[in-house]
């Protein structure tokens, strides 16, 4: 079954790729289509459907409907499923990493992991779901002064309903499947609304769920430009939660949303920082790695390095020399820096770049740039006065700041309006914990660079960088509400064993 004929129905005749609603793939009756461009080659590459108001309104209906026979299913086929697609997922993994390569130029290689990644992040959310959902908790009433043993009470977890995913274009597949799996095994309905760079590869990965015989309605998938028709999603009435992952856009949708659970998760500025007894040899692969994979386009990449004035030449150097060593060019070469997703985020870059430089930064490269292709720049001298010290430039350019004591690097960190990872290197352990304790962010990773994985660990962003918890564990809680059902007896009972 690998290969690309499985894909053929989720395109039209004019290439422009369709929306899934119903268990159908549809031709949107707008009768229009926003087009994608490919960020190597700056030309239209995919199109996809501008969904109508309308057409959302259905999806909801339906959703709504499929979710209370859903809600029925047992746990342990719900499960089945979510092993199904998993494994589809991953069969099909060559042609969805062709899309993020077009689409967001991720290197190829990554494409894949992404795609093997997600379909394992599939896999193990219908192993914990059956575990931790088939548990519920009884409280008895004599704990709580005033009371004999007299009420038992059962508490489970339910689902909420219908449930809103909008990924970010940086992981489309993966942040997608973070949200869809958990809100599944749930019992809970999904309506993706992919992000448009990035959204071919998430209609694949909708098919993929398709073929593993999901019920009709259950799954959806919208498209259209975010800026269009996403507050019409985010404030619809027949949204029960909402999973976000993207930039300031989430903090908007937080004061618009109603009386829902959401899950957001948003930028990031993590910082590294670097003491005096640290290797540095694993803090110069590190920063190299958090900084600049995939171009520096990751939610949790190093944004700010913090290094004690004493070592911070030597940790240049060594930047400097594996920096050297970087691939740029394009994602289909797997090069280690490829274009960034837009000419917007270019020019946005450049300008962080531009204002660190008449501050007074120093560059450790020259400052090169071809159409979206940002070669790596590694910016020394920075001081607090630059945009780039504060702001997120979601490109492989990062700032140094030189610190005469832990304190400022820790004070840096916390004025920072982010709080999403952090990290610290150092070979006392005493101290890191001090540090981590101190940082106001999330996580705190200890001689190692900021990531979201493994995807089972929680993953959350204090400040401006997120709302609840997520990881798969948590994603998964977050979908449900307790319901109890309290047993009043006639009289206490005491059992006596
Ligand atoms: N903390 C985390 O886990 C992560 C955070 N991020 C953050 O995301 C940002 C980059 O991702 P990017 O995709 O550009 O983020 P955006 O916030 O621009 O977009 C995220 C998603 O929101 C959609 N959207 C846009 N406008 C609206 C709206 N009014 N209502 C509802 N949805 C809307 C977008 O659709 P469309 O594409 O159609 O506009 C997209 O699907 C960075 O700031 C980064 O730090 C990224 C990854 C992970
Ligand atoms: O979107 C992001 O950038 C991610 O949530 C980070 O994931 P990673 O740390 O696994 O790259």
């Amino acid at each position: 079954m690998a290969g690309t004929d499985v894909f053929t129905e989720i395109v039209d005749g004019e290439q422009v790729y369709k929306y899934y609603a119903d268990g159908e793939w549809k031709k949107s009756a707008s009768g229009k289509s926003v087009s994608i461009v490919n960020p190597t080659t700056r030309q239209t590459q995919y199109k996809v459907q501008a969904c109508t108001q309308e057409e959302v309104n259905k999806v909801m209906e339906a959703a709504k409907t499929a979710q209370k026979l859903w809600a029925r299913t047992p746990l342990w086929k719900r499960a089945e499923h979510l092993h199904k697609a998993a494994a589809i997922l991953k069969e099909h993994r060559a042609p969805i990493a062709v899309c993020l390569v077009k689409e967001i130029a991720k290197p190829a290689k990554d494409a894949v992991t992404e795609v093997v990644r997600s379909g394992d992040l599939v896999s193990y959310t219908a192993e914990e779901g059956v575990r931790i959902l088939g548990e519920g908790k009884l409280l008895v009433s004599d704990s709580f002064p005033g009371n004999e043993r007299s009420k038992y009470c059962l508490s489970s977890k339910v689902p909420l309903g219908v449930v809103l995913a909008i990924p970010p274009f940086n992981y489309p597949v993966n942040l997608a499947v973070s949200k869809i799996a958990p809100a599944l095994i749930a019992g809970n309905s999904l309506v993706l609304k992919p992000p448009t760079q990035g959204a071919v590869a998430a209609l694949h990965m909708i098919q993929c769920f398709h073929l593993a015989g999901f019920p009709k309605g259950l799954i959806s998938c919208v498209t259209g430009k975010g800026s269009e028709i996403g507050d019409f999603l985010t404030m619809h009435p027949g949204v029960n939660c909402i999973s976000f992952t993207g930039g300031d856009t989430g903090i908007a949708i937080s004061k618009k949303a109603g009386m829902i659970p959401l899950q957001m998760e948003l930028g990031g500025k993590d910082a590294c920082i670097v003491l005096e007894d640290a290797d540095l040899d694993l803090v110069a692969s590190n920063i190299v790695k958090g900084g600049y994979s995939y171009s520096g386009q990751r939610c949790t990449a190093v944004k700010v390095v913090l290094v004690m004035e004493s070592v911070v030449d030597a940790v240049v150097e060594k930047v400097k020399s594996k920096m050297a060593k970087l691939s740029v060019g394009s994602p289909e070469d797997d090069c280690d820096i490829t274009p960034v997703v837009s000419e917007s985020s270019a020019n946005f870059i450049e300008g962080l770049v531009m204002d660190a430089k008449e501050k007074g930064a120093t560059f450790c490269q020259e400052y090169r740039r071809e159409g979206n292709l940002i070669w790596p720049l590694l910016l020394d001298h920075v001081r607090p006065d630059m945009r780039i010290a504060w702001e997120e430039p979601f490109g492989p350019v990062l700032p140094v700041i030189r610190i005469s004591s832990v304190e400022e690097g820790i004070h840096h960190c916390n004025a920072s309006n982010f709080g999403l990872q952090g990290c610290v290197f150092t070979r006392d352990i005493n101290k890191a914990i001090l540090i981590s304790d101190a940082m106001e962010t999330g996580t705190v990773q200890i001689n190692s660079a900021p990531a979201r994985g493994p995807d089972h660990f929680p993953f959350q962003g204090l400040k401006d960088s997120g709302i609840g918890s997520q990881g798969i564990t948590n994603s998964i809680n977050m979908m449900t509400k307790i319901k109890s059902t309290v047993i009043n007896l006639p009289s206490p009972s005491y059992t006596m064993g």
